[in-house]
């Protein structure tokens, strides 16, 4: 094992994934297969004997208890704990809440494209007081003015980077092996970050729920395994596939 071994995990499918619903950061539940996921992930972590020192979260509970469960299972479930709104899954806007499949229907492929996947186009802001929108949730009461309203990855790169470099590099430095469970979209960031995936080719590049993703991390915190490398190729490659087709 390197001295530095970072494990990315996407949280188990969530009841919206289920549903086909854009999520972002509406907190729902993991559905009964995404429990079945994390619990997976967790075998997988044990059988790789691949046993993280602390985990980093969002604070969004589909990630908290796939962590939960993924470290119950591995017996880990007493490392540290660190949970921040930066590793939060991008903040969808005015989609939050809306059918894939129909949003893609009435916008037409090239606009669903952009919304969902290009680097710089956020979707329209969500109305403060709508129903799914975070204003006035305590969580973030902290943010004050700066709560999303929208985000494209290019903001959550921007928001990310700075946990990052304060809260995750630092556990990596001093040796730990660090579990960052996270979402489809805060994870497509910080691989972007650590692969130096450009604008471009971030589009194509999707992230299956509950399968672990190894990095190993040379001094200077960039991959010595670029891509990474699932403890389970074979089922990721399909659920890759499952997670580009959303909306079909
Ligand atoms: O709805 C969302 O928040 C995300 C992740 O589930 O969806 P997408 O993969 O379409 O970006």
């Amino acid at each position: 094992m390197s001295e530095r071994t970072l494990v990315l995990l996407r949280h188990g499918e969530s009841v919206w994934n289920a549903e086909n619903l854009f999520t972002g950061w509406v907190d729902v539940p993991l559905s009964a297969k995404g429990e079945v996921e994390a619990r997976r992930s967790g075998e997988l972590l044990r059988d790789a004997r691949l046993l993280p020192d602390v985990v980093h979260t969002s604070v969004l509970r589909r990630a908290i208890s796939t962590a939960n469960i993924a470290l119950d299972t591995a017996d880990r479930h007493w490392i540290p704990v660190r949970r921040d709104w930066r590793l939060n899954e991008r903040h969808y806007g005015a989609l939050q809440g809306k059918n894939k499949k129909q949003t893609l229907e009435t916008y037409g492929e090239e606009q669903f494209m952009l919304w969902r996947r290009s680097y710089d186009v956020p979707p329209p802001p969500i109305e403060d007081g709508s129903e799914f929108s975070q204003d006035g949730d305590p969580r973030y009461a902290d943010l004050g003015a700066d709560l999303p309203r929208t985000e494209c990855l290019k903001d959550v790169v921007a928001r990310l980077l700075p946990y990052w470099d304060a809260a995750i590099v630092p556990d990596l430095a001093a040796g730990r092996t660090v579990l960052v469970a996270a979402h489809g979209n805060s994870l497509r960031a910080l691989v972007k970050h650590l692969d130096g995936v450009s604008d471009e080719a971030i589009a194509k590049l999707n992230i299956p729920t509950g399968i672990p993703l190894r990095y190993d991390l040379d001094e200077n915190f960039r991959p010595t395994n670029p891509g990474g490398t699932y403890l389970d190729p074979e089922a990721a490659a399909e659920a890759i596939q499952a997670v580009a087709n959303q909306g079909r």
